[in-house]
């Protein structure tokens, strides 16, 4: 495979996530973003695609090529798949692996083994070295916080499988939490209202567009309506029905209620002194579920901190991740682990 960039042995920064998997060398203009997903044969045997085209060959050829994703809910459940996506991101990202140093960010509470298991996938991919840093810590970096300064900075990212939480002042983490839930647990929310009242299937495509157009985190003002197409479980034939805001708003209820609890959780358990800096510079939300309308409004509502969203939130990790690598060792006290190739040149 040809890499898109010319990047002789630079470093490459690697945000696998739940839904996405994003790798940058040299910043944010040579970015690749790519689904989380390999295709593989009906007997699970055989990766045959690896990110876009394992998608696009799922999505036509359903009955010959099933899909297989390397996480759930941020965390590892299967290795050989993170092994092929690793290796696949890593050879896009750069033209000499070898010569790269790799930097992860990866789930506050990764056990040792867990951690070990993703450098060895990096190492085995032919890299130099890799090192690990916890996702909020890369997201608070990759929006721009003054993380080696002597104050509170709280960072919220909110991906599809999950909640990371952080608070790191002085180039150190005071608070960090990785919650297993996220923008997915949206959407299957949505998913078993629409069975329930509407008795239709839905592909998950139509309820992220559902939940893109009318989602809100705030009461809706008007109640517009989104015509979508399923399959009838009554007859098994196409169906078009139609959902209004103020309904998509209430399905959602429950799982932000859980998200804004967390949020608390975290806030309780934080010294009054970097609560006070919190509540002065704010906190900064990142990921993709960052871009449900008024969730910003929200947080800052019910936890009283004024709440910013950076532009596109849910590159803040890989972006974090190039910035971290320019400057580590300004950063040393972020890394969590790190791995070197025996005889490495
Ligand atoms: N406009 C939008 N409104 C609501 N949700 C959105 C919007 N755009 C993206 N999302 C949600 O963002 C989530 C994906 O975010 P992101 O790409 O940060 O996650 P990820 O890195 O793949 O997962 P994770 O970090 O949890 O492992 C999905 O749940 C998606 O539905």
């Amino acid at each position: 495979m040809s890499s898109i960039f010319s990047s002789l042995g630079r470093d490459v920064s690697i945000d696998i996530g739940t839904m996405f998997t994003r790798a940058a060398v040299g910043g944010r203009n040579s970015m690749v973003e790519e689904p989380s997903m390999v295709a593989t044969d009906t007997k699970q045997e055989e990766i045959v695609a690896v990110g876009e085209e394992a998608e696009r060959i799922v999505r036509r050829m359903p009955d010959v090529w099933r899909p297989l994703t390397p996480l759930k809910d941020g965390f590892i459940v299967d290795y050989r798949v993170t092994h092929t996506m690793l290796k696949y991101f890593m050879h896009k990202a750069s033209n000499s692996v070898r010569r790269s140093s790799v930097f992860l960010s990866a789930p506050c509470g990764m056990t040792d083994v867990e951690q070990r298991a993703l450098m060895d996938a990096v190492i085995q991919g032919g890299a130099r070295e890799v090192y690990l840093i916890e996702t909020p810590v890369a997201a608070a970096i990759g929006s721009g916080m003054p993380v080696l300064e002597a104050r509170g900075n709280m960072v919220v990212d909110i991906g599809g499988g999950t909640v990371d939480i952080g608070i790191m002042s002085l180039g150190g983490v005071v608070v960090s939490r990785t919650i297993r839930f996220g923008g997915d647990d949206l959407n299957d929310a949505l998913l078993q209202y629409i069975r329930q009242c509407f008795s239709v299937m839905i592909a998950e495509q139509t309820v992220e567009d559902i939940k893109r157009n009318l989602g809100s985190a705030l009461a809706p003002l008007d109640d517009e309506e989104y015509t979508f197409q399923g399959r009838d479980m009554t007859n098994g034939l196409i169906k078009r029905s139609v959902i209004h805001r103020s309904e998509v708003y209430e399905v959602l209820q429950e799982p932000l209620q859980r998200i804004m609890t967390e949020i608390k959780n975290v806030i309780r358990q934080t010294s009054p002194e970097l609560v006070a800096d919190i509540m002065q510079y704010g906190m900064v939300l990142t990921g993709g579920t960052a871009l449900l309308a008024g969730l910003g409004e929200r947080i800052s509502s019910e936890i009283g901190v004024p709440v910013r969203i950076p532009n596109e939130p849910e590159h803040c990790v890989v972006q974090g991740l190039s910035e971290w690598a320019r400057n580590l060792e300004q950063m040393e006290r972020f890394v969590v682990a790190s791995k070197h190739r025996k005889g490495r040149a």
